[in-house]
């Protein structure tokens, strides 16, 4: 794993942009992985700025979202449907029907996963996968404890997740308790991953993501098995 230390949340999503521009710029068909929650807002943010600069065309990119919670129809604020058309599909020429993102409203939730595994496979993989980081090491939704070769699936979030998540709703009991997310076994077999990392209270993951040996009850330690792994982190979650 390749760690790039920024000095700020700033940085960090500058140099999250460069990198998945110039990968859009070398392959204009390429295969997005894209996760939601705060860490990658300003990375977005940045996408669409030179979208508007300089017209990195979206024309022909595909995309598949990490997660999605169960329950949540997708004109809810907080659903990541919601998010992801907030914060960059409304604003870059992406087609609409090449965004994939698992179907929480699903009538057959188990169906839903088999058919999103298998439409990740139909685009030949996922190319470049964005990863954000749980406080408790979760990548998507998959929370510790979840097998390694585990495919997209249903998950219960652990409170500790659902707390984490709580600042973006009223209440904590607005949270959902499920979600679907790509499962790890789905995740490790993207090209290349890159995992955004900022503040103090992501310290203690990151360096177990670091330091310590590839365990199920750490989920993002899937990654030290993995060959092309970029760690984008602040000074701040850098334990000295
Ligand atoms: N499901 C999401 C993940 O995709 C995200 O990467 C992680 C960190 O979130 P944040 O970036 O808000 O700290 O937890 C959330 O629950």
């Amino acid at each position: 794993m390749k760690v790039i230390q920024v000095n700020n949340y700033e940085e960090m999503s500058k140099k999250a942009a460069e990198i998945i521009i110039n990968r859009i710029q070398a392959d204009n068909k390429i295969t997005l992985g894209l996760a939601t929650g705060g860490t990658p807002v300003q990375t977005y943010e940045r996408l669409v700025e030179d979208f508007r600069k300089n017209h990195t065309s979206y024309k022909q990119v595909t995309t598949f979202n990490l997660d999605e919670y169960i329950g949540l129809p997708i004109t809810d604020p907080n659903s990541y449907h919601f998010y992801m058309n907030k914060h960059l599909f409304h604003h870059i020429d992406i087609d609409p029907n090449e965004t994939f993102i698992p179907n929480g409203l699903a009538e057959n939730l188990e169906e839903e996963c088999r058919l999103y595994d298998e439409k990740i496979k139909e685009y030949g993989g996922i190319d470049l996968q964005l990863l954000g980081l749980g406080e408790n090491g979760h990548i998507g939704f998959n929370e510790p404890g979840t097998p390694f070769e585990q495919k997209t699936h249903v998950v219960t979030l652990e409170e500790s997740t659902r707390t984490a998540n709580a600042r973006f709703f009223n209440d904590l009991s607005e949270v959902p308790t499920k979600a679907i997310t790509m499962g790890l076994g789905t995740i490790v077999k993207s090209k290349e991953i890159l995992v955004l990392v900022s503040g103090e209270e992501k310290r203690h993951a990151l360096s177990q993501l670091l330091h310590s040996d590839k365990d199920e009850d750490f989920p993002a330690s899937i990654l030290k098995t993995h060959e092309n792994v970029t760690i984008i982190a602040t000074e701040d979650a850098i334990m000295k």
